[in-house]
């Protein structure tokens, strides 16, 4: 990731939404720590964010919040005039088409704002989908495995789903058949049906946040792996957006569109 930076420009104005949680505090100790980036607001529950972000002059709010208020967050800070980066969970198509169509209303009102919503804002995670996508199309089976911390509020993770997203688009596109699977009772076990690849969670102290995928074909496989042991490996990714943001008008999804991976 290039994270070289102009330090003779006035540093970005940034909010934390959800400054108190486990990514918020990592957030606000790498914008803290980041020169060409000013941390003026820390937002969390009880907190009017609309009126925070707008009276703190934030250029870009950054949400790690929880995934039932995500999406007001993000309205409330672009009225409130920033740039949003998000990095909680729970998007789906109607809450990214609502997220565009107020976009599209500030565009047409002369003040365009940009909202990039990533799953997972770690390299070796974007990586990892990025790379599952390619390899999609030449498997007949496929099936994805997610660990992270006890603590997680929501199953299958947001990176899960985007990758089973991505590897569902691959094999449609190629006109690959379903996985095969001969399981007739059970079906309890075999995990989620995201867009008809199986996705498997598993929640254990001592994990932070990894994934596997794994690809079988007669007499071989490829798994492709891939660990976040430490918060802070998300945080290049997420200064990284905050970065660009405010030069891409409309919503981008997943941080691979930022890194030219798609
Ligand atoms: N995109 C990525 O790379 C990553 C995404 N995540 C996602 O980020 C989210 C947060 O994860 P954690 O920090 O582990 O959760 P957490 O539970 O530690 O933190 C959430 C914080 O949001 C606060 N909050 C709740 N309602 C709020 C509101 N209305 N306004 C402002 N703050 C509010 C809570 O009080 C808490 O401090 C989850 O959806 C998680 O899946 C987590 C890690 C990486
Ligand atoms: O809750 C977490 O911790 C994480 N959430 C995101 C997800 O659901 O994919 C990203 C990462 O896996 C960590």
């Amino acid at each position: 990731m290039n994270l070289v930076t102009n330090q003779t420009t006035t540093p970005l104005k940034v909010a934390v939404l959800g400054a108190a949680g486990r990514m918020g505090q990592t957030v606000c100790a790498a914008v803290d720590g980041a020169p060409d980036l000013e941390l003026v607001a820390r937002v969390d529950a009880g907190d009017d964010v609309a009126a925070v972000v707008r009276e703190s002059g934030a250029d870009v709010a950054i949400d790690f919040t929880v995934p039932s208020v995500t999406e007001t967050n993000v309205h409330a800070a672009l009225d409130a005039g920033a740039h949003v980066v998000v990095g909680t969970t729970g998007w789906d198509d109607d809450s990214r088409g609502r997220v565009s169509e107020h976009l599209e209303r500030l565009a047409q009102a002369g003040t365009p704002r940009g909202v990039l919503i990533a799953p997972n804002f770690g390299l070796s995670a974007v990586l990892a989908m990025t790379f599952a996508a390619k390899a999609a199309r030449y498997f007949e089976s496929v099936e994805v495995i997610e660990l992270h911390h006890p603590d997680k509020v929501d199953a299958p993770s947001g990176t899960a789903r985007h990758t089973a997203h991505a590897i569902a688009a691959a094999r449609a596109e190629a006109g690959v058949a379903p996985s095969p699977d001969a399981t007739e009772t059970g079906w309890e076990a075999r995990g989620a049906d995201v867009e008809g690849v199986r996705v498997h969670a598993v929640r254990l102290r001592g994990l932070v946040a990894h994934e596997e995928i794994l690809f079988g074909n007669t007499g071989e496989q490829l798994s492709i792996r891939q660990d976040s042991f430490d918060r802070v490996s998300f945080m290049p990714g997420v200064l990284l957006a905050v970065r660009e943001v405010v030069s891409r008008p409309g919503l981008t999804v997943g941080l691979e569109k930022v890194l030219d991976l798609s």
